[in-house]
């Protein structure tokens, strides 16, 4: 049996502002950190230890990574960033604020854009300053390749080429792995490994900061999944991610 740490990062500012996010590299609040935090503590207690660890290319994922190798004295552990693992693009709803964006759209649109498999919000301009093609971080991915803004689906399409090359090959070793990610990248993998439809996959919601464990068989298939901690607390923080476009009452 193989066990397989996934981590969504600590609250950012934008989660704290409630804005659309994607592919906008903000940091942690003191929240976030603190989830962190708690996710190593976490880990600490239920005796989870690691030998690689991966995650995206954006700071609220590495530094949430850096804090749990940190509070686990795992600072010298290899470390590999893809931008295959970083949330998903939101194209030009980034920065926008998910209330006033129901209140200005409906819930239903916005429940689409965000929800949705195949929907793609709009996308951004190609000679907008923040399309991915002129930040440094991604100069070696050919532009083709850059979003200017995705689906889930199109998410998935390019999270799942780096499970099958980079982290299915090394759970397979038997190497210990945290991968810390995003709540659609990791909702994209999540799909995959539990086989869930596309239909299903919008009604899932992953907390930030909470540490969600797959235990996996020979082949990789899923045997159980769960979140560390207590599980009330859980369901409360995924409530919360499905609340966020609800404008307020
Ligand atoms: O804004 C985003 O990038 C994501 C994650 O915070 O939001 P949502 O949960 O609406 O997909």
């Amino acid at each position: 049996m193989y066990r397989l740490a996934l981590l969504r990062h600590g609250q950012s500012t934008w989660n704290h502002e409630n804005r659309f996010t994607g592919w906008t590299d903000v940091d942690l609040t003191e929240l976030g950190r603190q989830e962190a935090e708690t996710a190593a503590r976490l880990f600490q207690e239920e005796g989870f230890t690691f030998d690689v660890c991966f995650t995206s290319v954006l700071k609220r994922a590495v530094r949430t990574l850096w804090i749990v190798q940190d509070a686990l004295d795992l600072l010298w552990l290899p470390v590999h960033k893809t931008w295959r693992l970083n949330e998903r693009h939101y194209g030009a709803l980034q920065g926008l604020n998910k209330a006033e964006m129901t209140a200005k759209y409906g819930e239903a649109q916005v429940f689409e854009w965000r929800r949705s498999f195949e929907v793609t919000p709009p996308a951004l301009e190609l000679d907008d300053p923040r399309h991915p093609r002129y930040d440094r971080r991604y100069g070696e991915t050919p532009t083709e390749d850059l979003p200017a803004t995705e689906s889930l689906k199109l998410t998935i399409d390019r999270v799942l080429p780096y499970w099958h090359a980079n982290l299915a090959p090394e759970i397979r070793t038997g190497r210990r792995i945290l991968v810390c990610a995003h709540g659609n990248s990791l909702r994209g993998l999540v799909k995959f490994l539990d086989n869930i439809s596309e239909q299903e996959i919008s009604n899932l919601n992953i907390p930030t900061g909470i540490p969600l464990i797959y235990e996996l068989d020979q082949d990789l298939r899923p045997l159980r999944s769960y979140y560390l901690g207590d599980q009330n607390a859980v369901n409360a923080s995924i409530q919360a991610v499905a609340d966020q476009a609800k404008t307020k009452a």
